[in-house]
Parts: C-alpha cells; structure tokens; sequence
C-alpha cells in the first residue's frame, strides 16, 4: 500500500485507482442546535457549512460524484447551492425521515447514475454533511481499507467514560474506556457491501439505528477495518460547535497557499524550502508548475496563491492567475490573497521601477474583485533569499508579515524589512 502524503493528491491519485462515490446525509433538522435552520445551512463568510463539505471532497480528483440527501423542504435551497457555489459533481436527493434512510436514498441513487461517464463506484464513502473538516490523505486511507475489506471507518478515543444506567436513573455499569472507541465519519464500503447491507436490514435498523458498519457486519458478514482518525473530524452537533467551525474555517483558509513555481528549477527549490519551513506551523501548501489540467483544481479551494517568478516577463504570470481565478467565476466571498514573490538577478532594475502603472493597475483592478495583490522582490543572495522566505506567513487573509531574524544579521534584517515596505504593491 502507497503512503499519501499530505496534500499529495497524485499520491492519492495513484493509490486510489478505481471509482470512488461520496454519499453526505444532510437531511437532519438539527434540533441540537436549538436554531431553526438546520446546521448544515448555517453560513459562514457567504457560504453554508454544507458547501465546505462538498468542496472538500469536490476538490479530490479521484471522487467521481457525490450525493446529498436533503429534505424534500430544502431541495430548493441545495439546488441553488449547488449553483451558486458551482459545485460539480454533486446530485441532490430526497433524504429520509431518519439518517439511515437518508443514506439508503443517496445509495441507491449511486446505483441508478444518470451521467454515462460516471459508473457505478467500487466504493462508497459515506461521511455527515456536517464534518466539514475531512483531508484527502485520510480519505484515501479509508478507500482503499474499504476496497480491500469491505468496510472501513474512522475512529477516535472516548473523551468521556461510557456508562449504562437503570431504569430509575442509578449506574448499572460502566465500560473499561481504554477498550472502546467512538465511532466517526468517514466510512467507507464496496458498493455490494452497503446496497446489500441497506437491502437486509430491518425497518427497527431503520429507524433506531446510529451505525452503517453495524448493518454490513450484521448483514454481510463484513468486519470493518478501523482507522484512527484526526480530532477534526468532529461532528457539529450544538450551538457551540458551529462557532469552532465558523472559526476552524477562516483559520484553515487564511493557512493554506498554493505555490506556483513554473517549473522552473529556482522556483521549484525556493517553493520546497518553503514547505519544509511551515511544516511545523500547520500550514498547508500545493506546490505546482501551473494551473493547467489537473492543476486547476487549486482554483476550486479558495487558497491564497503564492506565484514565484524568475523571468523578466514575470507580471504575466500573475495575470494568469487572476484570469485563471475569473474563468473559474467561482464566488469570491473573502478576500483571497496572491503573493508574487519575483527573483531578480543583481543586474535587473526593480520591478517597481519596470512597470508600475501596469502592477499598480493590475493590483487595484484585482481589489475590486476582492483579491489582494502582494509583491515580494528578492535580490540574487541564496542564504539570504531563503532566510527570508522561510519567515514568511499569511496572517489572516489581508496581512503579510515577515520575520526575520534567525541567521541573519541585524542590520541585514533591517535592510530586508525596509526593502519588503517598498515592494509591497
Ligand atoms: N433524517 C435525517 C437525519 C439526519 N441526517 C443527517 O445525518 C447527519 C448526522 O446527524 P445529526 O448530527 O444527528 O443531525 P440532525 O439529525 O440534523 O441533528 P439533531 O439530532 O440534533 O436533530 C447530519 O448531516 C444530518 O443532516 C439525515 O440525512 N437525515
Ligand atoms: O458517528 C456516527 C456513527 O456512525 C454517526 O455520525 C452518528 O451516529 C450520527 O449521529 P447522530 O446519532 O448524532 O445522528
């Protein structure tokens, strides 16, 4: 079995050869919540928690399709979500009076595919609408256990000891909390496994039961492989947790930058380095030579952009970017930030003094569309230039800060930082 890296969607690509179908039960009420609107709905910076989900999954390129289950009183409003935040791959149907009814729905949907291209999926990822947080390397673990067992799932340590109560209210027993898990989303199975599980179970199943795995072992005989999963799997359940993932949302966002290097060795070196530097800060970057082809699925994740240029006619690759991004027509909600970071030889003049109507425009006429252009010039010195860049963050989506510090003497730093005041655009 092949590792997926983090992020590494040719990794996940190679390791999950066969078709994948997502099915996100979103026929809940959320009566937890206390709130009228269902949580799936709920909206954060212009864009409901179910949309996050989707895209999450959209973004993979090795999920073929997905299907939501909502109430029939909400299929008007998934549609214009659909729409509106041009989600691809998804099909909305009617959801059931409880969650297993509702995934039943959404399997058996998968079955009866309209699209000729899209067949039926070896495997069937089943994951609540409201986890918004789900990452491909996970994911890809739980497709191939599914594929290989039948089933697979995610599973966390219990926080709390679990306990069984009389019914006069006393303690009955308690479990020994080291043996049991909590049982999370994402799951996984064969296709055969859960049409099959969904077709035996009983209408009692039906009704009161909470867990997918149970009926394929109940029903198909099948043992499911169990996968501890990252504590972001959480499931939004009360009011409180939407403001985590009101909060988890901006913060992954502002956090995650897509480098592109255009192949050029330079660049590809600076945007390594790059990534070996915000390792450790729980920063997620792609790194990619365009946003041609497959690359293009960048586009779909709302990232900040860190464009590295070497050549002279550098300002044009910016300019692809903010085409790329205008063609994708996707609702820019938030401000996205682009940061063009450009190498000049010593012998170049300054890009500020090059061309600065044309970046001067190209950054105001990007603001308007609420991405904000940010420049970095680097001159030739390599301890110097990976000093710097190794420091560099994204704060938030609007503020850019560099620290400079370790090896690098004072006055250097103060040179830098006076130096990065002037080519901000
Ligand atoms: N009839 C139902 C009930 C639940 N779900 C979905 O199952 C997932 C997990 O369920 P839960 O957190 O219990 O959601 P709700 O049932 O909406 O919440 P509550 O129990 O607080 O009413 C949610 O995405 C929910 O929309 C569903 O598709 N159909
Ligand atoms: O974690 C799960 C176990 O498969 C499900 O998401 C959970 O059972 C759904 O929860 P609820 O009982 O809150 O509807």
């Amino acid at each position: 079995m092949c590792e997926a890296g983090k992020s590494d969607h040719h990794s996940a690509e190679r390791c999950v050869d066969f078709p994948v179908s997502v099915v996100l039960p979103a026929g809940g009420t959320g009566e937890r919540t206390g709130l009228q609107t269902p949580k799936q709905f709920c909206t954060f910076l212009g864009r409901p928690l179910i949309s996050y989900t989707i895209q999450a999954f959209e973004s993979m390129p090795w999920i073929q399709s997905i299907v939501v289950a909502v109430a029939k009183e909400n299929m008007d409003l998934m549609t214009d979500i659909i729409q509106r935040f041009k989600h691809r791959k998804v099909r909305a149907v009617p959801g059931g009076s409880t969650r297993h009814r509702s995934i039943c729905n959404g399997v058996l949907a998968l079955g009866e595919e309209e699209r000729p291209a899209v067949g039926r999926p070896k495997v069937v990822i089943i994951h609540d609408a409201v986890r918004p947080f789900v990452e491909e390397d996970f994911l890809c673990k739980i497709a191939m256990a599914a594929k290989e067992q039948g089933a697979a799932g995610a599973i966390r340590p219990l926080v709390s000891t679990v306990i069984a109560t009389t019914s006069e209210g006393y303690l009955d027993h308690s479990l020994e909390r080291a043996k049991y898990r909590a049982s999370e989303m994402p799951q996984g199975f064969t296709y055969d496994v859960i049409s099959q599980a969904y077709q035996r179970c009983s209408e009692s199943d039906f009704e009161f039961g909470t867990e997918c795995l149970h009926l394929a072992l109940q029903y198909c005989g099948t043992n499911a492989k169990l996968i501890e999963g990252p504590p972001t799997l959480w499931k939004v359940t009360y009011k409180r947790d939407l403001a985590a993932a009101e909060s988890i949302i901006k913060e992954t966002l502002s956090r995650s930058a897509c480098v592109i290097t255009g192949g050029l060795a330079e660049a590809v070196n600076l945007a390594d380095a790059l990534r070996k530097a915000v390792g450790a800060l729980d920063m997620e970057l792609d790194i990619v030579p365009d946003l041609m082809g497959d690359n293009a699925r960048c586009l779909l994740k709302e990232w900040n952009f860190i464009q590295v240029s070497v050549s002279h006619s550098c300002l044009s690759e910016v300019e692809a970017i903010l085409v790329a991004l205008e063609a994708e027509n996707r609702a820019l909600l938030h401000p996205v930030v682009v940061i063009w970071v450009h190498f000049s030889r010593t012998d170049e003049l300054p890009v500020s003094e090059r061309a600065p109507t044309a970046i001067t425009e190209l950054a105001s006429t990007a603001k308007h569309r609420n991405i904000l252009i940010y420049g970095i010039q680097l001159k030739q010195s390599k301890v110097m230039l990976l000093s710097y860049i190794s420091h560099l963050y994204i704060l938030g989506c609007t503020h850019i800060l560099i620290c400079i510090g370790i090896n690098v003497p004072s006055s250097a730093t103060k040179r830098m930082d006076r130096n990065f005041k002037s080519s901000v655009i």
